[in-house]
């Protein structure tokens, strides 16, 4: 990964939006964006909650970073923070099974972003979807290749409780045909369990996902797979594309299937002192098989993955930063400061 590789020029005299700006993934493209030169609006639910606070010491964000109040419901609010903008990053929403949280929010907050953003006339939205919005199909089979035209099947989302995974699907579904009616340019990025350093004071849910194996409250792990992926590549990506003319459609930004138990051993190899757990909660079934997640069309745009050893490690090195995880030297030492 290198910023040389965006093809059109810096950020400078240019103003974008960043919807939920103190999250995990929204906070790295806020850095990135003004590392690179741009002005930035962020919306927030609470500019003076203290989780937001981390934003303000970003590099640039002194002269070039304002906070806005808005929730996603609230269209006013995001066109207030929307107006004067050249793009936007949607990046604001819940990440819930809770169907009531999760899918009002998701999906209206999305096509307010649109409609708000059409009325601004901006030059293109990049919107962080999810590969819940890809994944969920139990009738495409594990060995063919997925990628950016592969969706998931509402109805198995809903029968299977999976909300969060339906709301995303009917969310990017819902941009890409308000932004066909009104005539916006929108580019989707398509992230599996996003990994890294976190910038917020508190963990998110990828990166509590990670932290379960090291606090000793996981005992064993599930028979499942998941891809992940670098916050910092995340997004870049979301820069790549939005500076990048030709780029169009959805993009899977993916950089490895794990196997728990393969994430487990790696953990392990990594911390060796923390009571990572090394039993399988099925001992019945075979293990869960990969899915063939293609991040190629990013790759040929001259993206490079940062390795999945990596990821893990700079988040659990993270997680210590913050004082989230204990450092160890034995095995009864982790705690959770959360
Ligand atoms: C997000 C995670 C990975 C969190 O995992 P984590 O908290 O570590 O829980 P877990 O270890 O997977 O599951 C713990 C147990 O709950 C069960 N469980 C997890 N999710 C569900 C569910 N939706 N329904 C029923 N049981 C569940 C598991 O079977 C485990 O049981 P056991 O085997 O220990 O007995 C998981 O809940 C999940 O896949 N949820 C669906 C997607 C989602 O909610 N994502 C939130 C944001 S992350 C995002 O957007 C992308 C996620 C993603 C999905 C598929 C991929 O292949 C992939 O690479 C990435
Ligand atoms: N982390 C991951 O592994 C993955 C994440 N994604 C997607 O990336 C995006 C960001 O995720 P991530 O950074 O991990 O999540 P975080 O939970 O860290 O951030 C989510 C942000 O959305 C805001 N938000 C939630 N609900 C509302 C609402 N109703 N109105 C206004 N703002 C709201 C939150 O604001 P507040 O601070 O006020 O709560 C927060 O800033 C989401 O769209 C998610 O679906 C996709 C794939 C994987």
């Amino acid at each position: 990964m290198a910023l040389d590789n965006v093809s059109s020029g810096s950020g400078y005299g240019k103003t974008v939006c960043v919807t939920g700006a103190g999250g995990f993934i929204a906070s790295w493209i806020v850095k990135l964006l003004l590392e690179r030169g741009y002005t930035v609006k962020g919306t927030v639910r609470n500019p003076d909650d203290q989780k937001n606070a981390h934003l303000k010491e970003l590099e640039g964000a002194k002269d070039r970073l304002t906070l806005w109040r808005a929730h996603l419901l609230d269209f006013q609010g995001l066109k207030d923070a929307i107006s004067g903008c050249h793009g936007v990053f949607h990046t604001a929403s819940p990440m819930t099974n809770d169907a009531e949280k999760m899918v009002n929010p998701a999906v209206n907050g999305t096509k307010n972003v649109i409609i708000a953003a059409a009325e601004a006339k901006v030059e293109r939205v990049v919107f962080t979807s999810s590969i819940g919005a890809v994944y969920m199909d139990p009738n495409r089979s594990r060995d063919v290749v997925v990628d950016e035209s592969c969706w998931s099947d509402l109805e198995f989302c809903k029968n299977t409780n999976n909300w969060y995974c339906y709301g995303k699907t009917v969310a990017e579904l819902a941009a890409w045909e308000l932004a066909k009616e009104k005539g916006v340019d929108l580019v989707t990025v398509v992230p599996p369990l996003v990994m890294g350093p976190i910038l917020q004071p508190t963990m998110n849910i990828s990166t509590g996902h990670i932290f379960k194996y090291l606090s000793g409250s996981a005992k064993s792990y599930t028979n499942d797979v998941h891809a992940y992926v670098h916050v910092r590549d995340v997004a870049f990506a979301h820069l790549l594309v939005y500076e990048t003319p030709s780029a169009s459609g959805r993009y899977i930004c993916s950089q490895s299937s794990l196997h728990r138990g393969e994430l487990v051993e790696i953990l392990a190899r990594l911390f060796p002192n923390y009571p990572i757990p090394t039993k399988c909660s099925d001992e019945i079934n075979p293990r869960a098989k990969h899915y063939k997640y293609s991040s190629q069309k990013l790759k040929d745009m001259g993206m490079e993955f940062t390795p999945v050893e990596q990821s893990l490690y700079d988040t659990v090195i993270s997680l210590q930063h913050k004082g989230i995880l204990g450092v160890v030297h034995t095995k009864k030492y982790a705690s959770s400061k959360l």
